[in-house]
């Protein structure tokens, strides 16, 4: 489905705060490949998903995304898609409302809502209020905008929480499909993915001076409480 899709990071460096969390970070992607985003807690994973989807700005450093034919003038949000940790759900809709308003935030024309609950096995729970539903439900609903409006680039924070082994081998088959189709994907993990020729980048490989590793954000000065993307 698409050609020539590149993510290519040089040197990049990042921060959270006034603290700096990871440094000197290259890596060049193209479709089709996949990578385990690994490394302690704390050491920037879910901050790199951030800057990669372009909610928070490299510290320094070059990020570079394109797909082959596209207008290079493309917002990121067209590009990628950000599965954070939080699922984005409106408990008081129901899923194919959630699902109603993601189509028509990010376009659509990729699967419908039904065919996208099917893929991750949970069309049943298509007229329920999203609030009654599992963790792993939810889940596996948030995952679906993934197929309703496709994007190259799929950035997934612990996109397998939750899921028990039947969905998430459900789920890494869409993942090989998106693959297949010429798409990127980085999943920021604490368990092995059973993919292909997985790519693995341990930012515990790139702390940058001064990182404080774990520790908490002590000054209250010093944080700030992000909301999660749309
Ligand atoms: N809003 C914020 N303001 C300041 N520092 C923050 C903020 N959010 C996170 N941090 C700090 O940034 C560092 C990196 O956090 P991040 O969530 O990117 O790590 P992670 O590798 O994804 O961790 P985990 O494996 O626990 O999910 C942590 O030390 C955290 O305290």
């Amino acid at each position: 489905m698409w050609s020539d899709a590149r993510l290519v990071m040089t040197q990049l460096a990042l921060s959270r705060g006034e603290r700096a969390l990871v440094a000197g970070l290259s890596l060049e992607l193209s479709g089709g490949d996949a990578v385990a985003l690994v490394g302690p807690n704390g050491s920037g994973k879910t901050s790199l998903l951030r800057v990669l989807a372009g909610l928070a700005e490299p510290t320094a450093g070059d990020l570079v995304m394109s797909v082959e034919g596209a207008d290079s003038d493309l917002p990121r949000n067209a590009l990628v898609h950000l599965g954070g940790h939080q699922d984005g759900l409106k408990g008081a809709l129901t899923v194919r409302q959630n699902l109603d308003f993601w189509t028509a935030y990010f376009g659509g024309s990729g699967f419908s809502i039904s065919e996208s609950l099917d893929q991750l096995g949970v069309g049943h729970v298509i007229d329920l209020p999203a609030a009654i539903l599992s963790q792993g439900q939810k889940r596996r609903v948030a995952l679906a905008r993934l197929l309703v409006a496709p994007r190259p680039i799929w950035l997934l924070d612990e996109p397998t929480a939750a899921l028990d082994v039947a969905s998430t081998t459900r789920f890494l088959s869409l993942v090989e499909a998106h693959r297949a189709s010429g798409g990127i994907v980085i999943a920021a993990t604490h368990t092995m993915l059973d993919l292909q020729n997985l790519r693995t980048l341990d930012l515990g490989d790139y702390p940058a001076h001064g990182r404080g590793g774990e520790q908490a954000v002590s000054d209250a000065e010093s944080y700030w409480l992000e909301s999660e993307p749309a």
